[in-house]
């Protein structure tokens, strides 16, 4: 977690953390890790931009003092609250107690109710500027993205935008912390689109209010507090986004996301079939088994596609509960305005359509075609499988 010049007397200070299992102890970054990026203006007033979480506050600022004497900082610009980045505040006050903080009138209030913290804080307006000698910081207010009190910062003499959780990714950048240290940027571009779906996309009209005031804003650098910094192609990270969050309120793309989970295996006997019929149609597909790929993964297909197959059995006259939870997750995260069908087997009475007609209704999903058989599908349910997910992935096509 070497510290990185962006230019001059900008430095980028990525912690990286390998350590959490559920980041907000819910979505599983084992595998990816993530960063906490926290940066460094040198000029005549010196500026931090966000800090990092408690438990990485020893080597964080040990690396900081590489940099600068923490005595002679002259303010801590806050742009988000969340711990993750807010979590070192009362280590770094103690070895800065003469810098200003710098947030939102919001973030004076919450700095107090999370922190105790009510003295050296100033709150900042909306495009109110702070001259630090060459450089000169703006800062933007951007509500819910993603909390109440988040803003941006933009240096502008070096157009960098600090936007804090905007535009972030899980995963941890080894191979150097710009988007041009990599020829393909599909992992990062995989791992930001799960981030916001998991963290951001509930809040997809904020992010569309905060896209409209950054139009006209030369960027040159998009410096998040996770993940890359971008600065060889800056606009390609606020494109993706842009694009994500429209598919809040509009049509998202045109593909299928095919989720399926069984107790028993009669349900999965009908997933071949289905897939298969799916295949055949041509569409975009993304196949997910929800007893064994945690939400956090689903959820980017989930958001991406228009179209969704769900095959699930009946269980206690409702809907298998492992498909319950993605689907309330969905909710949660306003997946909203899909075309759906569903599939799925059922011992007596069934009941899985009667919890899907009330949940879709919540979540504006049309239930399209049902295609549900008493126990292990026949041949003839087999072939209507097939023809099932053909009629579906055309009418998606
Ligand atoms: C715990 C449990 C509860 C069930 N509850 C119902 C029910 O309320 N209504 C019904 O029609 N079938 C019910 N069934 C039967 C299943 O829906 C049926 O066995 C189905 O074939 C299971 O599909 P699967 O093999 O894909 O899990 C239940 C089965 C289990 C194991």
């Amino acid at each position: 977690m070497k510290p990185n010049q962006l230019s001059e007397n900008i430095f980028c200070l990525p912690v990286h953390d390998r350590s959490t299992r559920l980041f907000e102890g819910l979505w599983p970054i084992e595998k990816e890790g993530i960063t906490y990026n926290s940066y460094l203006i040198r000029d005549e007033k010196t500026v931090l931009i966000d800090l990092c979480k408690e438990l990485f506050q020893e080597d964080y600022l040990k690396e900081l003092r590489t940099l600068v004497d923490p005595a002679r900082i002259d303010y801590l610009v806050i742009n988000h609250m969340e711990p993750d980045h807010s979590g070192a505040l009362h280590a770094f006050r103690q070895a800065a107690p003469q810098a200003l903080i710098l947030g939102s009138a919001k973030t004076v209030k919450m700095l107090d109710d999370f922190f105790g913290i009510t003295a050296n804080i100033r709150s900042v307006s909306d495009g109110e500027e702070l001259d630090l000698g060459s450089h000169k910081l703006r800062f933007i207010s951007a509500p819910m993205v993603h909390w109440p009190e988040t803003m941006f910062t933009y240096e502008v003499s070096t157009q960098t935008l600090f936007p804090c959780d905007a535009f972030g990714g899980y995963g941890i950048p080894e191979n150097g912390i710009y988007d041009g240290d990599y020829s393909d940027l599909s992992y990062f571009e995989t791992e930001a689109l799960r981030y916001y779906t998991n963290i951001v996309a509930a809040f997809s009209k904020p992010v569309l209010n905060a896209g409209d005031k950054l139009s006209g804003l030369p960027l040159r650098t998009i410096a998040p507090s996770h993940g890359l910094v971008w600065n060889k192609d800056p606009q390609r990270i606020v494109e993706l986004y842009l694009k994500w969050s429209s598919y809040g309120k509009e049509p998202a793309e045109k593909g299928v996301t095919l989720l399926h989970g069984s107790m028993y295996g009669n349900t999965d006997k009908m997933v071949a079939e289905v897939r298969r019929g799916l295949e055949a149609s041509g569409v975009p597909l993304t196949v997910h088994d929800v007893t064994t790929t945690p939400v956090s993964y689903i959820l980017p297909a989930l958001w991406i596609n228009q179209g969704v197959v769900i095959g699930a059995p009946t269980y206690e006259g409702t809907l298998f509960p492992t498909m319950q939870m993605v689907l309330h997750m969905a909710e949660i995260k306003r997946v909203f305005n899909k075309q759906a069908a569903y599939f799925g087997s059922y011992g007596w009475g069934g009941g899985a359509t009667r919890f899907l007609n009330a949940q879709f209704e919540k979540m504006n999903w049309k239930l399209g075609e049902v295609l549900d058989f008493v126990g292990q599908p026949t041949e003839d349910d087999l072939k209507a499988g097939f023809a099932f997910g053909k009629r579906f992935g055309e009418s998606i096509r």
